[in-house]
């Protein structure tokens, strides 16, 4: 961003917790993995373990690889304005941009090509063109007296195997009342389309005709003509939302004026038309034919469709990025993505999902992966977003300046234009997320007693998850009853510090905490504290899990896992952090919940501490969950897992404790090891990246 143009004031977006929402790891195809504690069984003396059941992680990371996508164009607006687009990549230096600038002329040298594209899209969507199938075509062709397409050696050589359909635009000809319209739901519109060079250069001909073939030649033009015919084919697919009649705009851009204390700058853009036109032309006026294609295999889902001022826009969940990165995208762009966009044409239709009309915030549209990751990369302080304060002068500066002067300073302005732009509307849309952390962190604070829960997001713009419900004891599913009534208590002397037979004793275990309540026990040994029928006061040693966490944490938006959490304070080896929690279901009902896609193995830790093949019940940490749900995995992990049983006796049904294995600082992630029994050697097969980076990293995790 230019010195010259930005302003050296600076709006402290500080200590306020940062956004990005939820994981998204959860979508991940579930992969059944188990985690092992050991432990000393107090009956046998033997190993046994504890086992998680999860799925392959989140991808909640940021991809290397950005979103390829917005070639540069400039042409005259209808107003006679000159309008200059580029690229988010050519943000980044000026020789890109005027790279892009040179392919404006060609794209406009090109405009025949989007004539007819346009002119076929009508010609589809207005009803006077016809899909018919092969056998049609067939006698279509034996009817103008040409040898059947398949003889025909040009044919062949073009289209490779014919399978499906042909358009005819019916302008003129009375032969092609004949022709029967083919059935939309039998074509295959996942196959790619090519349309033949004869009916393609006679648009306004008797005949044309558009060839689905099995596969397609890779060349630029004919990538071209397959999104063009795709999209008309897509736009007529009863599951795509985009036929003629129902074209109506289901959203407005609105640019709303939120808070009495908005920035200057935001609240002159929200209200300059000029600005508006320039944003809304950003991302909505470029033709299809010059829209980069994204690849699919860089989508997660597409996650709702809007059309705004009569463009269809879908809401993409981009892999490995948080749903703070969502962004509208053209259909144009999705044109090879189309199983996604059935998938979710589909899905639409059979959720009833019905989308009411919305206002799309503008300044939304100003905002990209690139954009907001690079302006949080520049402006991220210690204590959180440090943006630069934009005055409107600056931006009307730049408006009446930008279409002056050379083209390569032409371009620099454009580009500080774009990013002031982008600055403020990240301001604005940060103080929006930093109320939403706010009050989340607010909510669970007030669930949670001894300890203060931090919550911070300095990486993207996601707001608190919305994914569970935050509780603090375990949520028994309806037909499980969790004993609090244990059979029996000690008598121990001075609160257990003389044992009689203490409650450990009772269990054939060691004690397990030393006078500091620090867990003294190799991990997987079983912890039994005493109970309400023990004698003991609260300050009884043996009495830790039951009394709660006294550790300051913060749930926080980590660089390369998405949440995770850290400590807001100095906690020493042995030290009890929290308990995993969640609702307490039957090993049957985990596996339906799997089933039906309601719960995920990722979140489910299975209590087979007793027994690794019979156990009864699982931790469902998908619906209800406290902030161990947020704690990531770490090869040289400083949490332990350890099963204690307090007032519940029941072997099945212990609670999951986590302590610290050795001094943790203030500020350092709190991790657990994840699958600490595995052999390396099958995680390397069939694991999933662990991200680490510890020394004794093993490279995968499950
Ligand atoms: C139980 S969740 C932890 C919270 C999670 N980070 C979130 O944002 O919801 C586990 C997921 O976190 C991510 N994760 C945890 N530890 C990781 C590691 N060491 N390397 C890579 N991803 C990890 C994975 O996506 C995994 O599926």
């Amino acid at each position: 961003m230019s010195d010259d143009n930005l302003s050296r004031n600076y709006c402290e977006f500080g200590s306020v917790p940062s956004t990005s929402g939820v994981s998204t790891g959860h979508s991940s195809p579930p992969e059944l993995f188990n985690v092992s504690i050991n432990r000393l069984d107090s009956t046998n003396n033997q190993i046994q373990e504890i086992t998680r059941r999860s799925v392959t992680p989140s991808k909640t990371t940021k991809s290397s690889g950005s979103n390829k996508r917005k070639t540069s164009k400039s042409d005259l607006n209808s107003s006679g304005i000159k309008v200059v687009r580029c690229s988010e990549q050519s943000l980044d230096n000026v020789d890109a941009a005027i790279f892009n600038a040179e392919n404006v002329l060609k794209s406009i040298e090109k405009s025949p090509v989007k004539l007819k594209h346009s002119m076929l899209k009508d010609l589809y969507l207005s009803g006077t063109v016809k899909i018919v199938s092969k056998d049609d075509v067939d006698a279509a062709y034996k009817k103008k007296g040409k040898t059947s397409r398949d003889e025909n050696n040009s044919f062949r050589k073009n289209t490779q195997k014919v399978s499906s359909c042909m358009i005819n635009n019916g302008s003129s000809s009375s032969r092609m009342e004949n022709y029967v319209d083919l059935d939309m739901e039998k074509s295959n519109i996942t196959s790619p389309i090519y349309i033949d060079e004869e009916s393609n250069d006679n648009l306004n001909s008797t005949l044309n005709t558009i060839v689905v073939p099995n596969s397609v030649k890779s060349t630029p033009e004919i990538k071209n003509r397959v999104k063009r015919n795709s999209i008309s084919l897509l736009s007529s697919n009863p599951h795509c939302d985009i036929s003629p009649e129902k074209s109506n705009d289901t959203a407005s851009i609105t640019f709303p004026s939120i808070l009495e204390t908005c920035d200057p700058a935001y609240k002159y853009i929200v209200s300059d038309r000029k600005t508006q036109d320039f944003i809304r032309n950003v991302k909505m006026m470029e033709p299809d034919d010059i829209l980069p294609a994204f690849d699919p295999t860089e989508i997660e889902e597409i996650i709702n469709d809007e059309i705004i001022l009569g463009t269809q826009y879908y809401l993409i969940k981009w892999k490995k990025w948080s749903k703070g990165f969502n962004t509208w995208e053209r259909l144009g762009s999705l044109y090879n993505s189309q199983e996604l966009l059935l998938k979710y044409g589909k899905n639409k239709s059979t959720d009833g999902h019905v989308n009411s009309y919305k206002q799309v915030n503008g300044i939304e549209l100003m905002m990209s992966r690139k954009n907001v990751s690079l302006l949080f990369e520049l402006f991220r302080t210690e204590t959180g977003l440090s943006l630069p304060a934009i005055l409107p002068e600056c931006i009307t500066g730049l408006f009446n300046s930008h279409d002056v002067g050379p083209i390569r300073s032409q371009k620099i302005k454009l580009n500080v234009l774009q990013k002031c732009l982008a600055t403020i509307a990240l301001g604005n849309l940060r103080q929006q997320q930093l109320i939403k952390l706010q009050q989340w962190e607010i909510d669970i604070n007030l669930l949670t007693k001894g300890y203060q829960i931090k919550v911070e997001n300095n990486m993207d713009l996601e707001g608190p998850p919305d994914l569970f419900v935050y509780v603090t004891a375990y949520v028994p599913q309806a037909n499980i009853i969790i004993p609090n009534d244990p059979p029996i208590g000690c008598s121990c002397r001075r609160n257990c510090l003389s044992p009689d037979e203490c409650c450990y004793e009772m269990s054939g275990c060691l004690k397990a905490y030393d006078k500091n309540k620090n867990i003294v026990v190799t991990p997987g040994h079983p912890v039994f504290e005493c109970n309400k029928k023990c004698v003991c006061t609260k300050s009884c040693t043996n009495r830790v899990v039951q009394l709660g966490s006294r550790v300051n944490i913060c749930i926080y938006k980590t660089r390369k896992y998405g949440w995770g959490v850290k400590s807001s304070q100095n906690i020493q080896k042995g030290q009890f952090v929290g308990k995993y929690i969640g609702e307490i279901i039957t090993v049957k009902e985990s596996e339906q919940r799997f089933k039906k896609g309601t719960s995920l193995l990722d979140n489910m830790w299975n209590l087979d501490f007793d027994d690794s093949q019979n156990y009864k019940y699982i931790i469902d940490g998908t619906h209800y969950a406290n902030f161990t749900y947020f704690i990531n995995h770490s090869c040289d992990a400083n949490l332990n897992v350890y099963a204690v049983w307090i007032n519940c006796l029941d072997r099945n049904l212990p609670e999951l404790a986590l302590f610290a294995s050795r001094d943790i600082s203030a500020g350092e992630q709190l991790t657990t090891d994840y699958f600490s029994r595995s052999n390396p050697d099958n995680l390397k097969k069939s694991g999933t990246r662990c991200q680490c980076d510890m020394k004794n990293c093993q490279g995968y995790y499950f």
